[in-house]
């Protein structure tokens, strides 16, 4: 389906002043917005090129960008629901027409069969499968095979045969996929993995534990220590694994001070370390990606540990599921994954089994048999049920921040969350979040500022400075006479004056984008009505796939019915491109 806005207004700020011929009609229609035809015009105008159809198609090409896509299919694009009724160019002109263009010859513009890009994903799309081909042929490393055998035996004994056989697996290759839905042992996986590995060399292997944002990889370090911690490995085992530190993607590669894109390693730097894993790979762009697999020196390990089921990257690409599907007929045995469920309860994992199999009429019986675990709520009717649940949530937070209390108060902030699709309107988080504020400051006079005790807080944005990553969260807590910011992290937490926290949110409700590579004990999620384009499998999967205790769907079943059918697409040429010589 694709979304097209209404103007609401005759200064609609999505509406481009002075737009002529079918950029245009395409921005008054609803499909491009004022960004998209402007970002055309102006590669248009630089390369001299005049063609209407091949202006439509730049702005096409930048829309789709903006909407997570590498790419786009013209044709796909022009037959596709909801953009049916504009006035699309004929299919084979079109592509004539961009063929043809100045833009197509200065490497602007790319095709790759019907697909067609912005040179920069196209070149970073091509990096990727170049690179991941060429560590996939090439010699797989040397290993000491009964050595592994037996510790393979020790680190996986029986009830861990399939995370054994995905330990293997991976200490025999280079790079490995490592797939699998929550509490499925993936970290149980990699934990023994790394014992493996360094049970095969005879010195302390370098090992990198990373993920996209600080609270994922802080996650993955807390989460590889306390599996190491248990019998089934030896003091040997932890002794040549001691140091493990664990850092964002963008803190590994080497941020560089005023570029996104850049990093300190790259293909003339590589990265120093043996062994890379990745966790939470899903929401790795496809830009992140590429600047990773170029920097990881062609003789170490690489693990890329995800859920391909959750939602893809916030930015362009959707890497992750793209390698599991591409290379399942590449290079079937770098794609691994771990099916059997141990930590759900069993109903939030039937819950999420039936998601990822789209079978909406299971989900919404397990939703409606009246299992505590996992229940569905009109949301007229649940209305002050779940203001109710906000409040006592919020007071809880609250209470222990106004005693002080930080790891009371963190704990109560990851007891429930609210999740929302949309971040604006009467389903978004703004809106939530306001509303929780309300309701605590009609229950107590100390909430009616910007920042108060026990205001949960989300980081927006990244400050290596203070050691701050977007994802982190935490809450402000009274000490003495001041308001401390404590930012939850992994042994010791961060406490920082709250005039030194810029870019952050408040946090009663989430965005389930934001929420991803986070869990917390009950999950509200709050379904958008049945036809807001945001409502997909994705992005339910990865909302029930949030909590450890319990979920409260709040939606209708026709929402539910929804979410369940349509997928969130993202075009990207990945897969294709894997698969050709
Ligand atoms: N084979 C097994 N038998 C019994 N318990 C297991 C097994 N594998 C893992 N577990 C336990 O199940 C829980 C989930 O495992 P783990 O954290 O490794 O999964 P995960 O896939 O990394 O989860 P997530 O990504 O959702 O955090 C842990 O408490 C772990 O000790």
């Amino acid at each position: 389906m694709t979304e097209l806005f209404e103007v609401e207004e005759r200064d609609d700020h999505r509406i481009a002043a002075g737009a002529t011929g079918l950029l245009a009609t395409f921005n008054q229609g609803g499909l491009l917005t004022a960004a998209d035809v402007h970002a055309a015009a102006r590669i248009c105008a630089l390369a001299g090129e005049d063609d209407p159809q091949v202006a439509l198609a730049v702005a096409v090409t930048v829309r789709a960008a903006r909407h997570g896509s590498v790419c786009v299919d013209l044709a796909d694009l022009a037959a596709s629901e909801g953009a049916e009724d504009l006035p699309w160019p004929d299919r084979d002109d079109w592509q004539t027409a961009v063929t043809a263009s100045p833009l197509s010859s200065a490497g602007v513009l790319r095709r790759e069969g019907a697909l067609l890009y912005l040179d920069r994903f196209w070149r970073e799309e091509g990096q990727v499968r170049d690179d991941l081909l060429r560590r996939i042929a090439a010699p797989p490393p040397v290993v000491e095979e009964a050595v592994l055998a037996t510790t393979a035996g020790r680190l996986f004994p029986e009830g861990y045969d399939e995370q054994r056989t995905v330990a293997l697996a991976a200490a025999r290759q280079w790079t490995t996929v490592l797939t699998g839905g929550p509490g499925t042992g993936k970290t149980t996986t990699v934990a023994g993995l790394l014992a493996l590995l360094t049970g095969q060399a005879d010195r302390p292997l370098r090992v990198a534990l990373t993920a996209p944002t600080g609270k994922a990889s802080a996650r993955l370090q807390q989460a590889v220590e306390e599996a190491q911690a248990e019998d089934r490995f030896t003091d040997a085992d932890r002794d040549r694994l001691t140091g493990l530190t664990a850092s964002t993607l963008h803190r590994l590669l080497g941020w560089m001070p005023g570029s996104r894109n850049r990093f300190r390693h790259h293909r003339r730097n590589k990265l120093p370390h043996d062994v890379v894993v990745v966790d939470e790979t899903s929401m790795v762009s496809l830009t992140m990606m590429a600047r990773l697999l170029e920097a990881v020196r062609p003789d170490a390990r690489l693990v890329l540990v995800g859920d391909a089921d959750q939602l893809a990257s916030v930015e362009a690409g959707a890497v992750l599921a793209d390698l599991v599907q591409g290379l399942a007929h590449r290079a079937p045995g770098a794609v691994t994954g771990l099916r059997t469920t141990h930590r759900f309860g069993e109903s939030i994992g039937a819950l999420a089994e039936s998601l990822r199999q789209g079978d909406s009429d299971r989900v919404l019986a397990l939703l409606t048999e009246g299992e505590e675990r996992v229940s569905l709520h009109d949301p007229v009717e649940h209305a002050e049920t779940l203001r109710a649940r906000l409040l006592e949530h919020a007071l809880a937070v609250r209470a222990a921040a106004v005693a002080g209390d930080a790891d009371g108060a963190l704990a109560a902030m990851d007891a429930h969350r609210l999740l929302c699709a949309h971040r604006d309107g009467p389903y978004g988080v703004a809106h939530w979040n306001r509303l929780t504020e309300r309701l605590l400051s009609d229950h107590d006079q100390g909430v009616w500022q910007e920042w108060y005790a026990g205001r949960p807080i989300l980081v927006t944005a990244n400050d290596y400075g203070l050691g701050l990553f977007n994802g982190d969260t935490g809450v402000v807590v009274r000490e003495g006479d001041r308001l401390r910011g404590v930012i939850a992290g992994v042994g010791s937490d961060l406490r920082l004056a709250t005039a030194r926290l810029g870019a952050v949110e408040t946090l009663h409700a989430m965005t389930i984008h934001k929420s991803q590579g986070s869990q917390v004990g009950e999950v509200t999620l709050l379904l958008p009505p049945e036809d807001s384009p945001l409502l997909t499998r994705e992005l339910f999967y990865t909302a029930v796939t949030r909590a450890k205790q319990r979920v409260h769907v709040v939606g209708t079943q026709e929402a539910v019915v929804a979410a369940v059918e349509r997928r969130a697409q993202r075009a990207t040429g990945l897969i294709q491109r894997l698969a050709q010589d």
